[in-house]
Formats: C-alpha cells, structure tokens, sequence
C-alpha cells in the first residue's frame, strides 16, 4: 500500500445504483473517467455483498493501477485489506480513524469526512491523510447528508486548519459539477488556505460520456475561473475613485425590470447600452458582446428564474461581469428560495440590495420584509460588518443602499452620504443605481470595488445636483433634472478614443509603411482590453483602398468598440460624422491618433481636436509621412501647438495609470507580445523625428 504523493484535484466517488450508471459497467465508466484525467477514486458501494465488493475493487484496483491513481475504498476497511489497495474514506460514523490506522498501517492513505470546524481539527490531529468536507450543496445523490455547509462553511474549516498549522490536503463534496466547480473552488479559498480538489459523483458517473466529463472537470480544476477579478488595496480605490473615468459601454441585458424603461434612460444617459433581455437563451450571444448581465429580481416566477439561471451561466463562463438585485428578497419563502437557488448556481460579481435584501441574502432566517420596503433596524457599525461579511464570505462586493450606502470588497468597507430624499420619492431608483453599478462593472476601466463605488457616486452626486437645479421643484420635475445630470457628469469626465487611419494605396509610398501598422495593431489591441472606443477613417476609398487588411481581424475582434468607419474627402479625421458622436460632445476626451500622414491628416486631426477642446495624444511611432524629413516636422507643430506628442507604448501605460487595474495583466501580455515590434517600430520611424 502507499503512494508517494497523491493528486487531489479530481476525485471520483463512484457510485453503482442505476439512476446514476444506468446499465453500463462500473469499471468501464471508470476507466474512462480515468482516461479523462480522474486523480483519485473512491469504489463506494452502499448495498454490495463483501465478496462482491471485493471482486469489483480487485478488477478496478488493476485498472485504476494502470494509471498511476490510487484506488480507496469508501468505509470498508476489511475490503481495502483484502485488495491491497491505498486506502480508505471513512465517515463520522464508520470505523475510527485510530482503528483504521492501526489495521492498515502507516502508509495506507486514511481520508475523513468533515463538515464542521471541530471534525476538521479531530481528524488532523488523528492523523487522517486528507479531509473530504461536505455536504457543500444537497445533492440527490446522498440525502442522507448531515449538514449543508455552503462554500462559507468550507472557507471556515480551511482558516481554522491553516490557522493550527496543519499541511493537510482537502477536497469539498457534495452538488459539485461543471457550472459551479470553479466558483466553489474560488468561494471556498481561506486566506492561506484553498483546496486541493473536488470529489464528485454524479457529474462523471451519470455523465453519458465519462471521459469527456472528466475532462472538462479536470480542465476546470486546474484553470483560474473567467469571473475572477482582482482586488485592489483600499488607498489605490480612493485615488481611483478620485478620477473615476466614469462608466462607459456597458451592454445591460436586464433579465427583469419593473422599471425598464427608467432604467433604459438612466443606462443611456451614463453612456450604456442597455438590452432588457429576458430570455435566458439569448444570454451566451449577448455576453460576447462584452456587457454585464443585471439579474434584478423583480418577480420571480418559474420559467424567470430558469431564465435567470441560463443568463447566469452563460456570463460567468464568459467570465462577464454580474449585478444580482435581490429586490424583495424576504418578502416571501419563493423570494427566499429563488436567492439561495441563484446564489448557488452562480458568481455573482456584485450583490445590491437594501437592508432588509442583504440580511436575507446574508441568511438571516428573521428577516421578513414587506415589499420591497427597505426600512431599517441595524445601527450602522451593524451595517458595515454586515456588508464585509457578506462580501467576504461571497468574494465578492456587495452593496446595502440606505441613507448611508455601504459597500465592501470583504477586506475594506465605504460608507457613502451622498444622494437625495427625492430619489426616494420616485420608483425604480433602486434599480436603476443596479443598471448604472452594471455599466460601471462592464466598462472594466478600474477594479471592481472602485467601479461601483464610481457608478454610485456619479448616480448620487447627479440627484444631489439636480435636486439643487432651480426649476426642481418636486420629485415629477427631479426625474428629468436627474437623466440631464447622469448625462452632464458622464459627459464631463474625460474619456480615451482611438482615431486610425491607414489605407492600402499608401503603402508603396509611407516611409516605414510596415512600422505604423505594428503600432497600430499594438494599439487597437490595447484599446479592444481597455474599452476604449476606436473611430476609422478613409480617405477617398473608392481610389485609395479600404483600412489595411492587417488591422481587419483586430477591428472586427473590437466589435462595438469600433464606433464609426467612416469614408471622407477632408483631410482631417475630425469628421462631423465623429465630432458629433456622444464620446466627444461637451466633454474633453483624450484622443490618440495613429495614422497617415503626419504632415496633412495627422495635423490636421489634431489641431481641429485641440481646437475643440480636446487633448490630442500623436504617437510617434504610429505615424509617418511619404517623405521621412516631413515628419518631424510636422510633430514638431504639434507638440508647440499642445499636442502630447509620445510613443505607443508611453501612452498605453499612461491610460492604464495603475497597474492595481484589472486589466493590467492582459495589458502586459500585449506589451510583451509586441516587444519585437515596438523595437522595429521605433528604430524605424523615430530616427528622424525627434
Ligand atoms: C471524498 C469524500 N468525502 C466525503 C465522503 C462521505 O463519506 P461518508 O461520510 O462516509 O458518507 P458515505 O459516503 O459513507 O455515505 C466520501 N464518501 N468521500
Ligand atoms: C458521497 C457523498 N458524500 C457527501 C458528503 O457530504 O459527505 S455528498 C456525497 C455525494 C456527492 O454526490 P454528487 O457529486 O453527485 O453531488
């Protein structure tokens, strides 16, 4: 017996009753589910006769031999002896671990089922070999489970165990499967402790191709989920918040809406997009649009919540970003019912609700709310630790709205004052605060905790303005006053566009032709992660050809990102078609241009943008001239006329502004990426300009 270091991660417990391996054979099943990337297996048989036990473990020890796995059984010591298998699982009630220990001996692998702090310590200190904690989520495949611990309740017993020092490996078990394995994983991770695997049973073993399954699982397993967002430190959120870019292109399909159409005007005037898009079958389309998904529980009822469920889904496999608003959460037992089913079929990034709505999200079996009433029985230190421990236990952020809001990451807690009585007085503000956290979450232009508190003071701030705006006289005239002052404060806040432009026919006659194009890729790569919006230009396109084929994959990869193509006969770029868009109207916006040529599109570009009241950004290495000598010029002109005149590379740092971002990693990448090409780019263009 004994295996020298064992590979937790993807643990089968198997399982011979006919609702979950139908006629098939066990060791059949298994060996697939072997060839897909099982780590460990448990033969677990609740009814078998001993000699036929013993029979099935020998034939499944063979196979389970062949693959370097190691086989336990589960509960039956005596079987594990009569095979010579590694091990066995044992539960509170089975043998004892001493016991166990003694029989099979010191290199026998010993597991011990655990699902409270106490069992978790016991077991550790008996020595068991690793920790099988459940029941994570009722499953049909063993009801008889004693208690259902949820991912917080894994989290606890890997804190206290890290916390007494015990090196232990631990899998979780219980309603673990393909949508939620990585979420539990995630949900489940103590500060310095996480899992080593995921035992399951019915997600291989009913699975009609095992292999397959266990594939996939163990795929997922090993890869961080899509959904995850980094955290930032407190102080990096303040001076975030300070400069909060506002919120920018958000896709909003919003799952159910009593006030949809209020939550449409409030989605549009802090530049969103929305879709109310109540059909779950539309969500894995929607999601590649880039947006966030708002699952706002306004009604519940069975064909909304399945709904929910699919759209869920299909965000969080997409790794976009989610708003649950639990509106009425403890109105009614179906409310609460339909919380616990979303919180367990999904990540949610950010969970929004009053009083009332958390306390029932957080379990607060007293709660009975009426309505959607959101009157007030905590003091507010109550409040805060309510929000932390919410978030902290979810990993993710959560929002309790009142006169004061409160919002925590799980580490830090804001309170935040701002706001006014009449958005009280007026329905659906609590939902539309949900559209506008959404758009703040899908634009990704910061962290996630610094993203809604941005949506929340913009959405504050704008009632607090309009409430002061003179022709306000009451909440009918406040709501018009409100859109307006979303809209002033979106448009007030400065945002980056790219502007591009290089044709086909110029190619034989640009100086270094090649080199604006690896720059100009570089740079629509990075404005496709940072959501910055791109503007294209043509001149002439009939005779000079359309954009370069070699930015094509990349315009399209932008999608909605690419905001206007438009063709021209000026030579400025600063087409009305694009002065008049919504990024640039009243509102100074930071453009980059990259493009032909420096001394006549480019120039001209930017002077008409610095004319406008923009701040123009000239990437040296992204442009040229047919004749070397005029670019620098040209730049020259520019930088005296107040253009930034900088390198690609300069730039995009300077968008990203801190490396806290979430997307600073993939930024990194395309940097690392382009390397080779920045160099090129910039021995071949920069000699004669600066
Ligand atoms: C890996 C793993 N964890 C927990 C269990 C449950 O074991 P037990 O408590 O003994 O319950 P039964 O499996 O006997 O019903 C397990 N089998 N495997
Ligand atoms: C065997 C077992 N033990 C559990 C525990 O909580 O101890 S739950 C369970 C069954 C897990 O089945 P499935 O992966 O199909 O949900």
């Amino acid at each position: 017996m004994g295996m020298p270091k064992v590979d937790y991660s993807l643990y089968l417990v198997t399982d011979s009753t006919p609702a979950i391996l139908g006629n098939r054979q066990l060791t059949h099943v298994v060996e697939e589910a072997l060839r897909g990337g099982v780590t460990v297996v448990q033969l677990r048989e609740k009814t078998a006769d001993t000699a036929d036990m013993i029979s099935t473990a020998r034939e499944l020890h063979g196979i389970t031999q062949k693959y370097g796995v190691p086989l336990l059984i589960n509960d039956r010591v005596d079987v594990a002896l009569a095979v010579g298998c590694e091990g066995v699982h044992i539960g509170q009630d089975d043998m004892e671990l001493s016991v166990a220990r003694k029989l099979l001996g010191p290199d026998a692998i010993i597991g011990v089922t655990v699902s409270s702090i106490e069992e978790a310590l016991r077991a550790c200190k008996g020595g068991a070999d690793y920790l099988g904690i459940g029941t994570v989520y009722a499953t049909p495949t063993k009801t008889n489970t004693k208690d259902i611990i949820g991912t917080a309740g894994v989290r606890e017993i890997l804190g206290k165990i890290a916390e007494a020092r015990f090196d232990i490996p631990t899998v979780c078990i219980g309603g673990i499967n393909e949508s939620n394995l990585q979420r539990i994983i995630f949900q489940s991770g103590a500060a310095r402790k996480g899992l080593d695997g995921v035992a399951l049973v019915s997600a291989i073993m009913a699975a009609p191709d095992p292999e397959g399954a266990a594939s996939e699982l163990f795929k997922l397993v090993k890869s961080p989920p899509a959904f995850r967002v980094d955290m930032g430190p407190a102080d990096v959120v303040q001076r975030q918040v300070a400069q909060a870019p506002s919120i920018i292109q958000a896709l909003t399909p919003n799952v159910e809406q009593v006030v949809q159409n209020f939550a449409a005007n409030v989605a549009l005037a802090i530049g969103a997009s929305p879709i109310m898009a109540g059909y779950g079958e539309e969500a894995p389309d929607l999601c590649k649009l880039g947006g966030a998904l708002v699952i706002n529980m306004g009604s519940v009822d069975p064909a909304g919540l399945a709904n929910y469920l699919k759209a869920l889904r299909a965000y969080n496999q997409a790794g976009r970003p989610v708003m649950f608003d639990p509106v009425g959460a403890g109105a009614t037992s179906i409310r609460r019912e339909a919380v616990k089913t979303i919180m367990t079929n999904g990540y949610l990034d950010v969970i929004k609700g009053n009083e009332g709505e958390i306390r029932t999200v957080f379990g607060d079996s007293q709660e009975q709310q009426r309505g959607v009433d959101s009157s007030s029985t905590l003091d507010e230190s109550r409040k805060a630790r309510l929000v932390l421990a919410l978030a902290a236990r979810e990993k993710n952020v959560v929002v309790m709205t009142g006169k004061t809001d409160f919002v925590s990451d799980g580490e830090s807690v804001f309170a935040i004052d701002n706001g006014h009585e009449y958005l009280g007085l007026v329905t659906g503000t609590g939902c539309t605060l949900g559209t506008a956290i959404s758009a703040a979450i899908a634009s990704r232009k910061a962290n996630r905790l610094t993203a809604v508190i941005a949506a929340i003071l913009h959405f504050e701030i704008a009632a607090e303005l309009a409430a002061e705006r003179p022709e306000v006289r009451g909440p009918g005239t406040f709501l018009p006053a409100f859109l307006d002052e979303l809209y002033r404060i979106r448009q007030a806040t400065a945002s980056s566009e790219l502007i591009c432009d290089i044709q086909e026919k110029f190619r034989p006659v640009i100086f270094e032709f090649d080199k604006v194009i690896l720059t100009a890729r570089k740079l629509l790569r990075a404005a496709t992660h940072l959501q910055i919006p791109i503007f294209v230009t043509t001149q002439n396109r009939a005779r000079l050809g359309d954009t370069v084929p070699e930015l094509q994959d990349l315009l399209a990869g932008a999608g909605p990102l690419v905001k206007a193509d438009v063709d021209k006969t000026l030579f400025s770029m600063w087409l009305p078609e694009i002065a008049s868009h919504s990024h640039f109207t009243s509102s100074p916006s930071e453009v980059v241009i990259v493009g032909l040529e420096s001394h006549i599109c480019v120039t001209q570009t930017a002077l008409d943008l610095l004319q406008a009241g923009h701040r123009v950004y000239v990437v040296a290495d992204g442009v040229s001239s047919s004749n070397r000598e005029e670019v620098g010029v040209a730049l020259a002109r520019l930088r005296q006329a107040g253009a930034v005149v900088t390198t690609s590379e300069s730039w995009i740092y300077e968008c990203m502004g801190d490396a806290g971002i979430p997307e600073f990693k993939e930024m990194v990448k395309v940097v690392k990426e382009t390397m080779g090409d920045t160099k090129v780019a910039l021995q071949g263009l920069l000699g004669s300009k600066i």
